[in-house]
């Protein structure tokens, strides 16, 4: 039987003893100049030329990280800015993660009225029931739940008959977030309502597994939140976007785990891709050094917290 995308993340997790997320946001002035000088070399400074730099660091990164931990998580966005040459190393980094024995969450944020959030979801996870598009997929995908139920719904079905998984905004972890999802409407906080709406899902496709492939993105930087929504959604996976760069620590995000340990993903992305930039000397070498041990330190620095509070030995 197919194994769901919630019980590939535990097994996983539990195998290489990590809860952290790497993030894949490549900007053209922070990749290597080793990397740039082949890029223009070989096509020149243009949208090909970056494809083929975020294509070649992203390896190097996959390459450094991936005995280290289970997932990661490229930001669509990063890519749009080259066109389709952007989009072309969003899906070559797919493919090279997963065959290096990654899960990919697609960090996408996508949302839309019902037929629109079809193909979305036939974009990002059905790869076998339309002929005309390529057979590549993403592990899981991160979802904005503004219009509703029915645009939630497609990504639901698309994920669950695909095996995938889905991380709908909750509790998100920029300054501001409380704008909107702390506004207080029909005697409850708009993040709250939405966490009612993740658990009915997660609920409706639990199956055997103690954690439904419906999930939710709860910021690190909210580490009172995260109790709050881990009670509201226990059966969710989180994923958990904040740590490093945007400030929060080990102990910030202890909050987001179950008891068995498991249940919260924790995602950095500047703080780990760009630790190379420490380096004395940037060759291929001192890269893997900085980011292979950049996620060893998240990794120790997690488990550490998370062995304090719950007595949980890795
Ligand atoms: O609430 C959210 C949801 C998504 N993100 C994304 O995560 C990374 C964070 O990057 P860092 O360099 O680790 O700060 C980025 O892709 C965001 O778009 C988030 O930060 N918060």
């Amino acid at each position: 039987m197919t194994k769901t995308f919630a019980d590939r993340v535990c097994e996983q997790v539990k195998l290489k003893k990590s809860h952290a997320v790497v993030g894949l946001d490549p900007v053209i002035n922070r990749i290597p100049s080793f990397i740039l000088k082949e890029a223009e070399l070989q096509y020149g400074k243009n949208p090909n030329g970056a494809g083929y730099a975020f294509y070649e660091f992203n390896k190097m990164i996959i390459d450094a990280v991936c005995d280290k931990v289970a997932i990661v998580k490229p930001q669509l966005a990063y890519y749009e800015v080259y066109g389709a040459a952007g989009i072309k190393a969003f899906w070559n980094t797919v493919t090279y993660a997963q065959e290096k024995g990654l899960l990919v969450i697609a960090d996408a944020k996508r949302g839309d009225i019902d037929s629109t959030a079809t193909a979305y979801a036939t974009a990002f996870f059905d790869e076998l029931h339309n002929e005309w598009k390529e057979q590549i997929r993403v592990d899981s995908l991160t979802i904005n739940p503004y219009l509703g139920d029915d645009s939630l719904q497609p990504f639901i079905d698309s994920a669950t008959q695909s095996h995938a998984g889905l991380f709908i905004l909750v509790k998100t972890s920029n300054p501001r977030s409380g704008d909107i999802q702390e506004l207080v409407a029909n005697g409850r906080e708009v993040a709250e309502k939405v966490a009612e709406m993740v658990n009915d899902y997660a609920q409706q496709t639990l199956g055997d597994s103690a954690y439904s492939p419906v999930g939710a993105v709860v910021g690190a930087t909210y580490p009172e939140a995260q109790a709050k929504y881990r009670k509201l959604m226990p059966n969710s996976l989180f994923l958990v976007p904040g740590y490093g760069t945007q400030g929060a620590k080990g102990k910030d995000i202890v909050n987001a785990f179950n008891e068995d340990g498991l249940g919260a993903l924790i995602s950095a992305s500047r703080s780990i891709i760009y630790a190379y930039e420490q380096a004395d000397e940037v060759n291929r070498d001192s890269v893997m050094y900085y980011v292979s041990n950049a996620v060893a330190a998240m990794n120790e620095d997690i488990n550490t917290a998370l062995s304090e509070v719950n007595n949980l030995q890795w």
